[in-house]
């Protein structure tokens, strides 16, 4: 079968892949919440999956913890089907939910010495499990709250536990659901920190969702766009960048009143000469690139009235696919050209 594939590609299963998800479907009852999801992860991998309320993450994530049982599709993580997965598999992998609520009374090194002691059964010659809890400790940043207990630490030290009891056993693959909601700026670089050393030194593979683009920009080395059950964009945060840059929106004044210009494709340069040689009066000028959120809100938009929805967009492959002119925010004074 090797000698067949594309450049790139790995059979299900490979050592390099860490997840192989193919015309993934997902159906509650007579709704079809996963219409035909495909997409992969190497290891030591970081992927951010995006997408509005109710556009199917959880449930993507769920079924490949082995959480939930899907329709169709074939999935494979770290080389085994998650609805067979075993114990030696899930050992493996590293969970963070919302929030861990219970175990409040425990004190923290007490809480995460005993869930470690279930790893030690599955160390492996190349994975020694689970972490040394002082280490653990130090890499999440909770070394002086060690002796205090769950119900006394603040929210964003309470996920930093969420994130420890996820890693204890030092996972091939963490699953992190919203992981720094309620972390304060400081906490939230330190948890980017930590997920690039899980990535870089420790060779873990990170799903993670969010709705905080910046933090998807920051950490994910691949961001995939989910949209009511399917992949609407899969590319880097470069690939998204640069077609963002494909459409930029140009601000203007004239006697007092604000006009916006969505420039499509290309640079706005052309527009702005003709606009300056045509209107001498004009004050403010302003040349705004597209953020990530715009292009999120582009595709998302795209996708929803039906002009993008034809399977997934592969955004290094398809540069200027989405306008940027549904992501311009309009201000009731402003008059739009
Ligand atoms: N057990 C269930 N039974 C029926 N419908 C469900 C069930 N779980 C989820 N759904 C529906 O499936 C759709 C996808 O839900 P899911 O939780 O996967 O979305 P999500 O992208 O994770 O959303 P959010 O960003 O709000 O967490 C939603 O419309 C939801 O109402």
């Amino acid at each position: 079968m090797e000698g067949v594939m594309a450049e790139g590609q790995t059979s299900p299963g490979s050592a390099d892949m860490a997840i192989d998800v193919r015309d993934l479907r997902m159906r509650y009852g007579t709704r079809d919440v996963l219409t035909g999801v495909s997409f992969t992860a190497r290891r030591g991998e970081v992927l951010a999956l995006l997408g509005p309320n109710g556009a199917g993450k959880s449930t993507t994530i769920e079924i490949l913890e082995g959480f939930r049982t899907r329709s169709a599709g074939q999935v494979t993580v770290l080389g085994q089907d998650p609805a067979r997965g075993d114990e030696a598999w899930r050992a493996r992998l590293g969970v963070v939910l919302q929030s861990w609520r219970d175990h409040g009374r425990w004190r923290v090194r007490e809480l995460l010495g005993y869930l470690a002691r279930f790893y030690v059964p599955y160390s492996t010659p190349d994975v020694t499990r689970p972490w040394d809890i002082d280490d653990l400790l130090a890499v999440v940043g909770l070394t002086e709250q060690a002796n205090q207990k769950a119900k006394n630490l603040s929210g964003g030290q309470r996920r930093r536990l969420d994130v420890a009891i996820g890693i204890v056993g030092r996972p091939e693959l963490v699953f992190l659901d919203e992981p720094t909601a309620g972390f304060d700026p400081h906490a939230r670089r330190e948890f980017h920190d930590l997920v690039h050393r899980l990535s870089d030194f420790e060779n873990t593979t990170v799903l993670l969702t969010t709705h905080d683009l910046d933090e998807a920009e920051r950490l994910a080395d691949r961001i995939l766009i989910l949209d009511q059950g399917a992949i609407v964009a899969n590319g880097s945060a470069d690939e998204l960048a640069r077609q963002m840059a494909t459409s930029a929106e140009v601000r203007w004044t004239v006697d007092g009143r604000r006009h916006v210009h969505a420039a499509e494709r290309n640079d706005p340069t052309a527009f702005v000469r003709d606009l300056l040689a045509a209107e001498p009066g004009i004050t403010e000028l302003e040349v705004r690139r597209a953020s990530l959120e715009d292009t999120y809100m582009a595709l998302v938009h795209s996708a929803e009235a039906g002009r993008g929805a034809a399977g997934s967009r592969d955004v290094a492959g398809s540069r200027g696919a989405a306008g940027g002119r549904s992501a311009a925010r309009n201000t009731d004074s402003e008059v739009h050209s």
